[in-house]
């Protein structure tokens, strides 16, 4: 992670932490910072109760104490999901699925070369059949992280014959873990969601669905999150992956997003280079968040 993130609170909080004693100042300003990073109203008001009810237990007037136990209570409310991916089944399959420009194809890319840093031999599926140029991305980003790519024979293949045809290729191949790239767009969600269904259904003949990663992109904030509700509420998803956290204010969406979800943050993207994603590690998040 970049020593200085933008999604830091850092600053925003410098002037709390720095001042002489706690006051009403103090639960003002902290509440702002606190939205203004797109906690959310809701997290924010219990946030700022939780931290008022420990000053006065502990009759503390130091604000410095004040930053001490939003660390605490930030990686406390963080680590109530668990990050681990669940890449045990061989093959493992990942469907990873999001609206069209969150960062989809980069993430895939990422990923795999991530799990190849591990040792682990991967191939990547395009059934985003409906745009030529999203296979040929994918396909770049496949060479240059090293792995295999099953693309679909002609442009508007039916997305579940590719990923099918992936996972079949893998089992031959003997290649642990599958990564199938999904569309973000269709003429109707409720289109979208069968097509979903139905690469489903078809990968599940074959070997079970070990993950559903849905890809929001950070900068989008709680707005990105509405977009992507189809997904949450109909597409099996079972963890989440941050993209262009680098470029975020928003630090405080990422425990908002998994409150609001129910859904742990498994992976985070922060940079458009191939070896910009990381796993989710909600001590050190928190860390940085609050400083
Ligand atoms: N700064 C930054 N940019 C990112 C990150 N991830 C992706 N991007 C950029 O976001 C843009 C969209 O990424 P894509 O991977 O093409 O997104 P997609 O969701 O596959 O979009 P479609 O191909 O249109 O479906 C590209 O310019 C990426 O370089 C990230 O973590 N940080």
């Amino acid at each position: 992670m970049a020593e200085r993130a933008s999604w830091s609170l850092g600053s925003a909080l410098r002037g709390i932490f720095g001042a002489k004693t706690i006051d009403d100042d103090t639960w003002d300003d902290l509440e702002a910072a606190l939205i203004t990073a797109d906690f959310g109203p809701g997290v924010t008001e219990e946030i700022v109760e939780q931290i008022k009810a420990q000053v006065e237990r502990y009759r503390t007037t130091d604000p410095r104490d004040v930053q001490r136990m939003l660390r605490e209570v930030v990686e406390e409310r963080l680590a109530k999901y668990d990050p681990t991916l669940r890449l045990t089944e061989r093959p493992a399959v990942v469907l990873v699925v999001g609206v069209n420009g969150v960062g989809k194809t980069t993430t895939i890319g990422k990923f795999a070369r991530f799990l190849r840093s591990y040792d682990r031999s991967v191939v990547v599926g395009a059934a985003d059949t409906f745009r030529a140029a999203a296979v040929d991305q994918l396909a770049t980003w496949a060479e240059r992280a090293g792995v295999g790519i099953v693309r679909p024979e002609r442009e508007g293949q039916d997305p579940a014959s590719v990923a099918f045809q992936t996972v079949e290729q893998a089992k031959r191949d003997g290649t642990e873990i599958v990564v199938i790239d999904t569309a973000g767009r269709l003429h109707t969600k409720g289109g979208l969601m069968d097509e979903l269904g139905k690469i489903r259904r078809v990968v599940e003949k074959q070997a079970p669905i070990s993950e559903v990663l849905l890809v929001l992109d950070a900068t989008t904030g709680q707005n990105g999150l509405a977009q992507a509700e189809a997904f949450i509420e109909h597409g099996g998803v079972t963890g989440l992956v941050l993209t262009k956290l680098d470029g975020s204010a928003k630090g405080g969406f990422v425990l908002a997003v998994q409150e609001k979800t129910g859904l742990p943050i498994k992976l985070i993207g922060q940079g458009e280079g191939i070896a910009d994603l990381t796993g989710f590690t909600p001590h050190v998040f928190a860390q940085k968040l609050v400083g």
